[in-house]
């Protein structure tokens, strides 16, 4: 099979890594010509140091590798989904499967990422959402991880599966493609929190406290937007927060330490140097949560710190201190 990566930032490049390891014939594109030359020339990429890139995988920054694609992953920030769609979408074919791999909502229509492939390849071809609890960091080491490989179309989502699947990548399928975005996109804004409260000196009473609370919210958005409950108690949405909410490869937690130190969000998000979609994703959310009348307390609180300059210690306060409520019937009490 011939697999094709575009995007070639930590993701996009341990993804290729996997593919190419699975034998397929892999091209990771690199938007910018002269990383990809640098990548050719050390076999390395400074998004993902120490991680050697075998021999066989072909990296460039010609788009003419699209051509007879059998497996294109999307994988760009979400900011830059919809030019990178664009930019594949003469290459496409009916029988041509797209992996969609960035964790985020566009602004401004707040679609979810395969929808945004879907309108810019006339949804010629089905679109596969890769997502769970994997820093690119580790999956280039090769260490044991799991997603889920979400479509609508059965047969499209066990494509990806096999394509990706071996020793150290397990993939689970899944028709829950709502569910699945959502979860990716709606705990980015909970790591940079809980980095928050790393950054405030907070524990790990608090942070459970916020993770637990967090994935009621987030469920509650997610059913509401049609996605299913099973699956945010599962790799997409469970796994993946409680991996970017405890890691130090997470760049939305790295964010939310430095915040919770005092910097301000461009302040953090520079330190980082690489995307922190949750700062972009808390603005979507809110926009999001306020139409479909959801209460997200947690989320809104990270958009009035990111968005409006409230103070983080006033933010903790004010969660602290909301209305007495019952933890399962969600009820305020009079
Ligand atoms: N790094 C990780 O462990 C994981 C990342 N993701 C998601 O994958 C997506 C990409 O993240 P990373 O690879 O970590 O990013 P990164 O921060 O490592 O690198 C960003 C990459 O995007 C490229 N880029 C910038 N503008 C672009 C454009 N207009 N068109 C194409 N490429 C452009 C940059 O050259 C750079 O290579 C994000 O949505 C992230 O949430 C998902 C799972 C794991
Ligand atoms: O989604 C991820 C791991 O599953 C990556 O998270 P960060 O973007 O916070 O590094």
């Amino acid at each position: 099979m011939k697999a094709v990566v575009l995007g070639s930032g930590g993701w996009g490049t341990a993804l290729s890594q996997i593919l190419c390891d699975n034998g397929h014939e892999t091209y990771l594109w690199s938007h910018n010509p002269a990383k990809a030359a640098e990548m050719v020339r050390t076999r390395e990429n400074p998004l993902l140091k120490g991680v050697y890139l075998s021999e066989a995988l072909r990296i460039t920054g010609d788009l003419d590798c699209l051509k007879g694609a059998d497996l294109v992953v999307s994988a760009p920030p979400s900011f830059a989904v919809r030019e990178t769609a664009k930019k594949m979408a003469p290459y496409l074919t009916e029988k041509s499967v797209v992996v969609s791999v960035s964790k985020g909502i566009e602004r401004d229509t707040n679609l979810r990422l395969s929808q945004v492939i879907g309108e810019e390849t006339g949804n010629l071809c089905p679109v596969v959402a890769l997502s769970g609890p994997s820093h690119a960091e580790e999956v280039g080491i090769r260490m044991p991880t799991g997603c889920v490989a979400a479509c609508r179309d059965a047969d499209a989502a066990r494509f990806a599966q096999d394509a990706f699947m071996n020793d150290y990548f397990r993939v689970y399928t899944s028709g829950d493609i709502v569910g699945v975005e959502l979860a990716g996109a709606l705990k980015n804004v909970i790591a940079l929190s809980c980095g928050v409260c790393d950054g405030l000196g907070y524990q790990d009473n608090t942070k459970a406290l916020l993770m637990t609370r967090a994935m009621a919210e987030i469920t509650r958005l997610g059913e509401k937007l049609g996605g299913s409950r099973q699956t945010f108690g599962g790799l997409a949405g469970m796994g993946d927060l409680i991996v970017t909410c405890t890691s130090m490869h997470s760049r939305n937690r790295r964010a939310g330490i430095l915040i919770g130190q005092g910097k301000t969000p461009q302040e953090a998000m520079k330190e980082v140097g690489a995307v922190v979609e949750g700062y972009f994703a808390a603005l979507s959310i809110h926009q999001l949560s306020q139409r479909a009348g959801v209460e997200m307390p947690i989320s809104r609180c990270a958009y009035e710190v990111l968005y409006e300059g409230k103070q983080v210690k006033n933010v903790v306060t004010e969660l602290m201190t909301r209305a007495k409520k019952d933890e399962l019937l969600e009820t305020v009490r009079p």
